[in-house]
């Protein structure tokens, strides 16, 4: 456990990809000023600095799967070993498996709350390849974004039910998380207000 971090608030934000997480991500931290960590973000940052590790990382991503744990864990425990003074920390596009939950809980810290965005996958798809006319993401293809979604159901799916029988999850159901980002902001906020 890393001592420096202890009580902060920890906040996992799972979802397949473009449910949303990145929106409500830079909702919350306008709002609640907490350190805002993308999983993706960071492999993106480590590929765009042109490193021999990069360059792998971006194969892997090309192909709509999961880089390796590891690399990972060590990314966000970095970041968050450099925040220290944030209130609290929200972790967007982690954990991908089961194992890497574990892995950061039992290594850096619990989890305070899982929030989970629950969108359908035909929505999903009509989102990304939307977003890939702009985001310039080597990624929001439609052959790659069917892998993503295979990757997702597979993988990370699990990690919602996990966090549900730990009492962890809060979830914003079909209908809400389908709507517009004000709507979804709104039930996000519910957590927030508490937390
Ligand atoms: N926690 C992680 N563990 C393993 N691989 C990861 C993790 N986070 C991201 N990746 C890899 C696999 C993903 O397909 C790729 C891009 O991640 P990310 O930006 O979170 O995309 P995503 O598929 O969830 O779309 P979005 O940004 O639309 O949420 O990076
Ligand atoms: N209708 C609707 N579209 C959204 C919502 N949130 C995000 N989007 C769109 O869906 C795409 C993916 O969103 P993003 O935040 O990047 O999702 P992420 O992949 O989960 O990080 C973006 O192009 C957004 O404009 C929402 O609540 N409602
Ligand atoms: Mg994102």
């Amino acid at each position: 456990m890393a001592a420096e971090l202890a009580g902060k608030k920890i906040i996992f934000i799972v979802g397949g990809p473009g449910s949303g997480k990145g929106t409500q991500c830079e909702r919350i931290v306008a709002k609640y000023g907490y350190c805002h960590l993308s999983s993706g973000d960071l492999l993106r940052a480590e590929v765009a600095s042109g490193s021999e590790r990069g360059q792998e990382l971006q194969e892997i991503m090309k192909r709509g799967e999961l880089v390796p744990l590891e690399t990972v864990l060590a990314m966000i425990r970095d970041k968050m070993l450099a925040n220290t003074d944030a209130k609290g920390f929200l972790i967007d596009g982690y954990p991908r498996e089961v194992d890497q939950g574990k892995q950061f809980e039992s290594s850096i810290a619990p989890a305070t709350s899982v929030l989970y965005l629950d969108v359908a996958t035909e929505t999903m798809v009509q989102r990304l390849i939307k977003r890939g006319q702009t985001s310039g993401r080597a990624d929001d293809n439609e052959e790659t974004i069917r892998a993503r979604l295979n990757t997702f159901e597979k993988a990370t799916a699990p990690v919602v039910d996990y966090y549900k029988q730990q009492g962890k999850l809060y979830e914003i159901e079909r209908a809400v998380a389908e709507s517009s980002p004000d709507e979804v902001f709104a039930k996000v906020c519910l957590l927030f207000d508490k937390l």
